[in-house]
């Protein structure tokens, strides 16, 4: 069997169902997102006048339906990633595809820490003038998933505990360190927090990673129960 069945019986899409790109098309997509980011950025912060907004929006759905014209039922894959597991190209935190992603650029250091360097712009504004809570604990969970899949078992996170030392900025460049405290059978115990320009920690994290019982897709170097 290789379906994923979530809790609920809820069937999860196969990963051999997945289309996957080689790097000349996810370099083309990635450059892409690129451009689709600043046009985020633009919506949010641009003051041109009604008509011009009305013109631009005109332009867009044309441009997003050109896109639509071929389209697959899942995000795409790429083979290789951290540590050898399948590289989630559209992933909403690392996936440069993704426009939604910061994108975070992941290294595996020495010593089993998983590092994430990204720069977060207005879009991610919570509290004015800083980064929302939510989008910094979106960042910590995908940095512990990967500790997890990189130096523990990899899992789906059943707890997430966060600690908001103080303001996270925007518009610099922020690091995400992450690494594995202890695994317990399935279970697997990470730790990590968000340095802001100058090294002080902004938030910290602690989660617990349990590799669900279900069956899991060929390619993620978890198939073996305990
Ligand atoms: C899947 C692999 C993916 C790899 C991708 C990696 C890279 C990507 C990184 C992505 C990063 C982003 C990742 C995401 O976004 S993951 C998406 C967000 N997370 C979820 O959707 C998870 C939903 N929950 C579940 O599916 C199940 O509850 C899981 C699978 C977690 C456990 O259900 P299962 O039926 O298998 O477990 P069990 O009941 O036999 O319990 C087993 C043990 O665990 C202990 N326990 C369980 N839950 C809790 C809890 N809440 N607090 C404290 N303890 C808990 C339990 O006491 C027991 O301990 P013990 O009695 O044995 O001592």
């Amino acid at each position: 069997m290789t379906e994923v069945e979530a809790a609920g019986g809820r069937t999860i899409g196969r990963l051999e169902d997945r289309r996957w790109i080689g790097e000349e098309r996810a370099a083309q997509l990635a450059e892409l997102a690129a451009r689709v980011r600043e046009l985020t950025e633009a919506v949010v912060l641009t003051e041109v006048d009604s008509a011009e907004i009305a013109a631009v929006a005109e332009q867009v759905a044309a441009l997003t339906a050109r896109l639509n014209a071929a389209r697959d039922q899942y995000p795409p894959m790429a083979a290789e990633g951290t540590n050898g597991m399948v590289r989630q190209l559209a992933s909403p935190v690392t996936g440069r595809i993704n426009p939604i992603a910061p994108p975070v650029t992941v290294t595996v250091c020495e010593g089993g820490v998983v590092r994430g360097e990204f720069t977060l712009n207005t879009v991610y504004e919570g509290p004015p003038g800083f980064v929302h809570g939510g989008v910094t604990a979106l960042v910590l969970d995908q940095m512990l998933g990967l500790a997890a899949a990189s130096g523990g078992v990899p899992g789906l996170t059943a707890t997430l505990d966060m600690c908001y030392r103080r303001p996270t900025p925007y518009g610099v460049p922020l690091t995400v360190e992450a690494r594995v405290t202890r695994t317990e059978g399935r279970k697997t115990f990470a730790e990590a927090h968000v340095l802001a320009p100058g090294g002080k920690v902004t938030v910290e994290a602690t989660a617990m990673f349990v590799r669900p019982l279900f069956q899991l897709p060929q390619g993620t170097g978890a198939s073996e129960r305990n």
